[in-house]
This record gives C-alpha cells, structure tokens and sequence, in this order.
C-alpha cells in the first residue's frame, strides 16, 4: 500500500504546455473553449501524453454501513444500504441509469454492509457488518483502515487493467455523510457547522444534532493531525477508505479521477493527505448540494464542472459530468487546426 502512495508522480508539465500550444492552434479564439480546456490540459499533465485518448470510464461503488447511524443521523434507515445495494445489481438506482448511458464499466462491492448479501455480480470484500459507532468507540481499527485502503487499490486496479481510462468512486452507505463531514472538517480545518448537511433529507432540528454528535465525536476520538489511517480508523468509514485507496491507485498509475459528491471528496480530501500529488489527479465533476462540498472542494482547488444540486452520491454526478470530460479530449484531438482548415488567424 505505502509504495503505491509513494509511487505517485507529478503530473507532466511538458505535456501540459504542449497541449496548451496545440490548443492554441486550432480553430477558435484562444482561450474560448474556457474551462474544456483548462481540463483538455490537465488531461494531458495527468496521462503525460499531448492529446490523450479517453476511452470506457470505470464506476466503482462501495457500499457499506455506519455505526453513527444509531444516533439518529440519517433520514433513512441503515437497511437501506442493502436494499440499494440489491437495487445495484438489478440495474435500478440511479447509478446504473447513468453508468449505462456512458458505457461504463460498473462494480459493486460490498465492503461492510451490515447484512449479508449475495449475487453473482456483487464483489464480496466485507472487512465487517459495519463500523463502530464513533460517538463512542472508534470506527475501526488502524489495521481495518489499511484493508480498507488496499481492497480500494486492488478494485481500481482490477477496473483499470480491465480498459477503465478514467475512475469514478460511488459509494452507498446510510449515515455516511457524518463520517464524511467529520473527515473534511478535521481534515480541511472547517468548522463542522459549516460542513453538515442535509443529507438523505433530514430536518434542520435534526442537522443541529448532527453537528452536535460530530463535534462530540471528534473531541471523544481525538483523531490524529498528520496520521490520515488514525482519522480514518477514528472517524471514517470502510467505503471512504477504499475511495481513498482506489484514487491512490489511479493516480499511480495515471488515470485522471472523477470526483463525485460529498462523500467521494471526503475520501479524495483523505487520499490528498497520504499524498498531496494524488489531487493533481482529480477532476471534480461536480458541486453537490451538501454545504461542505463546496468547502472540500475549495480545499482541494478544485472548480466543479456542473452544479446541478444533486445530493445523491453513489457516483451519479461523476458519471454526469463524464461527457465534458470525454468531449474535453475529444476536442484537443480532433478539432482542426488553422492551418489545417486553411482558417486566418487572429490579425
Ligand atoms: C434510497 C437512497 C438511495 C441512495 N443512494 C445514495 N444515497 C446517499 O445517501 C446516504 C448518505 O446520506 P445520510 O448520511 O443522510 O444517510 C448514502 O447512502 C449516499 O450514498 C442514498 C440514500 C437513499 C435513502
Ligand atoms: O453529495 C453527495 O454525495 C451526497 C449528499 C447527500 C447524501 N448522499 C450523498
């Protein structure tokens, strides 16, 4: 694990210059497809390629339970995260309509649901029947942390020698944004008022007891500043850890990284803290509606493509912004240039 976190590098500022300049010479103003280019170059930085090719995305959803969810977090109940997960596997959540559209390659795994569940396509990678309650104990142990990151980095990896040229990370969890807010909070240095949500919908009485419990949580666990296993083992959850392995991996191995919402960010906020270079790797595909994503976001420098005030996570904004992504690509390498088209430039 520790040398797939090391092995991550830079991304190539050759590569990036030379896009900019091909950019530049092909048939519009300078500049005037926005911020399609600006992701046409950070494209190329991340594949260390000019004019790389964007070929079938891989989805990764982990699913998993929380312990918080007893203390009245969640608008929903905790056996909603397996009767969604069932729902995955038989095409109808919002995920599989999305994943569908954009011809991607699509894994569930079930990576500490509380119940036992079975199918064929469902990868079975459950480290427990869900954490711990962290109001009261820690989520998880440290060794459940690193399993958690590793069984991350071995999807990805699997997805990716399969023909994945780009990852999403979904997740499905009840009470997952607590975890979530309590990482980005603790990690970005943001108040936990300003973090907390709405979640699944609860109501605003509801969210002030939230951000109690978190609050409380974070002073009872006392997370460590500069050690993101202890954070995760203290205040996380399994799926935010595989998320964070699995954009670890991609970056290691040069597969630019769809962000998606709230708790996707969480764990791309935890993957920046094993290693700053793996946010050059992170697209954020767009701004969900849950407060502190703006915020994570902001921490991570990261302009959304789409607010659309979604709030649903499982990777469904990722795979929305996808398109733009792969249009971004498109456009760097098949666009003419004024040359080319026999086009005059600016005089
Ligand atoms: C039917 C249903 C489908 C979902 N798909 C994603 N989530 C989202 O909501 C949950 C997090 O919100 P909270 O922390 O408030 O529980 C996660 O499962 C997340 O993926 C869903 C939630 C529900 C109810
Ligand atoms: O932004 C998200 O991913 C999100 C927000 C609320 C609930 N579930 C997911």
């Amino acid at each position: 694990m520790y040398s797939v976190i090391k092995s991550i590098e830079p991304v190539c500022e050759e590569s990036e210059q030379k896009q900019q300049e091909h950019l530049n010479s092909l048939t519009k103003p300078v500049g005037s497809l926005g911020a399609l280019e600006d992701l046409a170059v950070q494209l190329a930085g991340i594949s260390a390629q000019v004019n790389p090719e964007i070929n079938t995305p891989g989805i990764i959803v982990f699913a998993s339970d929380h312990g918080i969810s007893l203390e009245g977090v969640s608008a929903y109940p905790q056996e909603v995260t397996a009767q969604m997960v069932r729902n995955f596997l038989t095409g109808g959540a919002a995920i599989n309509v999305f994943s569908k559209r954009i011809n991607a390659l699509l894994e569930i795994v079930d990576i500490g649901i509380a119940s036992e569940l079975t199918g064929p396509q469902l990868i079975r990678r459950k480290i427990a029947y869900g954490t711990k309650n962290f109001l009261l104990e820690d989520a998880m142990s440290e060794d459940q942390a690193i399993q958690s990151i590793w069984i991350g980095m071995e999807r990805a990896k699997n997805l990716i020698d399969k023909g994945a040229g780009l990852l999403i990370l979904g997740e499905m969890g009840i009470g997952n944004t607590s975890p979530s807010s309590a990482i980005i909070a603790f990690l970005t240095g943001c108040e936990v008022e300003t973090v907390v949500g709405l979640g699944t919908g609860i109501e605003e009485i509801q969210r002030l007891h939230k951000i109690q419990v978190i609050k409380n949580a974070i002073i009872y666990r006392q997370p460590l500043k500069g050690d993101p296993i202890n954070v995760l083992a203290k205040i996380g959850g399994f799926e935010i850890g595989a998320i964070a392995g699995s954009m670890l991996y991609a970056a290691s191995r040069k597969i630019p990284i769809l962000l998606d919402g709230f708790i996707s960010t969480a764990g791309a906020v935890l993957a920046a803290e094993l290693n700053p270079l793996a946010a050059q790797y992170m697209i954020a595909g767009h701004q969900s509606a849950e407060p502190g994503h703006r915020l994570a976001l902001e921490y991570l420098n990261k302009r959304p493509l789409l607010h659309l005030g979604m709030r649903l996570g499982e990777g469904s904004g990722a795979a929305l912004s996808y398109p733009l992504v792969a249009a971004a690509a498109d456009m760097a390498r098949n666009m003419a240039t004024f040359e080319q088209a026999g086009v005059s430039r600016k005089s």
